[in-house]
């Protein structure tokens, strides 16, 4: 099969996702594919961070993680997102990323590559499917080729069974959920692999 190449993009304030995107990260270079990495940029103001412990201690911990470009989406084959879900959609970090995207889109260079999509909430049902269904239609305009793990593993019943990706309780991302992230980013590599070949 041939070597694709993944961006893992994610946003985290308090650690949720950036322990998911660390494991999708580890689990397709496993399978085989050339990984980057990366978070997106804080948008909120550097008080807000700073005056809140634990926002600013997990500030601290993703630091050396290269901050995303449109670069790595026009670089990679294969795109994996992870982000906390506000308000029942994704973080507008994730979001204000998303819209500096328009120049690499309009070169075609996002079109035609594999993308999912994870999220965390507070709750357990506290709007994450609501958070993948309003990422997907944005990968749809990109012409990206959807690839939800289904129910094609039991790690994803065995992680609570969400068909559209795997969706953490916060805080609780455990080896349950390492397993359905591992499947859904090897998932992810296969079907990249297959549209490079
Ligand atoms: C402004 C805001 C809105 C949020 N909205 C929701 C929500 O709608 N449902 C929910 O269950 N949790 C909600 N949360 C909790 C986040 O989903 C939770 O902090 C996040 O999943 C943790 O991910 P992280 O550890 O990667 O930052 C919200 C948090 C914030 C700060």
């Amino acid at each position: 099969m041939a070597q694709p190449k993944v961006a893992v993009i994610f946003y985290s304030t308090y650690g949720t996702n950036h322990q998911i995107a660390e494991a999708a990260a580890e689990a397709a270079a496993a399978a085989g594919a050339e990984v980057r990495l990366r978070r997106v940029a804080e948008t909120a103001p550097e008080e807000v961070v700073k005056g809140q412990e634990a926002w600013a201690a997990q500030a601290e911990k993703m630091a050396h993680i290269p901050e995303a470009t449109p670069e790595d989406l026009a670089w990679a084959d294969a795109f994996f997102f992870s982000a906390p879900t506000r308000f029942g959609v994704a973080a507008s970090q994730l979001r204000a990323f998303i819209d500096t995207l328009g120049p690499v889109w309009q070169q075609g260079k996002l079109a035609n590559k594999a993308v999912t999509a994870t999220s965390s909430a507070m709750n357990l049902h506290g709007g994450q499917e609501g958070t993948l269904l309003t990422l997907y239609p944005t990968f749809m305009h990109w012409g990206s080729i959807l690839v939800p793990p289904g129910f094609t593993d039991e790690s994803v019943t065995a992680a609570g069974g969400n068909p559209y990706g795997y969706s953490a309780k916060a805080g609780e991302f455990d080896d349950a959920g390492k397993a359905a992230v591992t499947h859904q980013a090897r998932r992810l590599v296969e079907v990249a692999g297959k549209l490079i070949a």
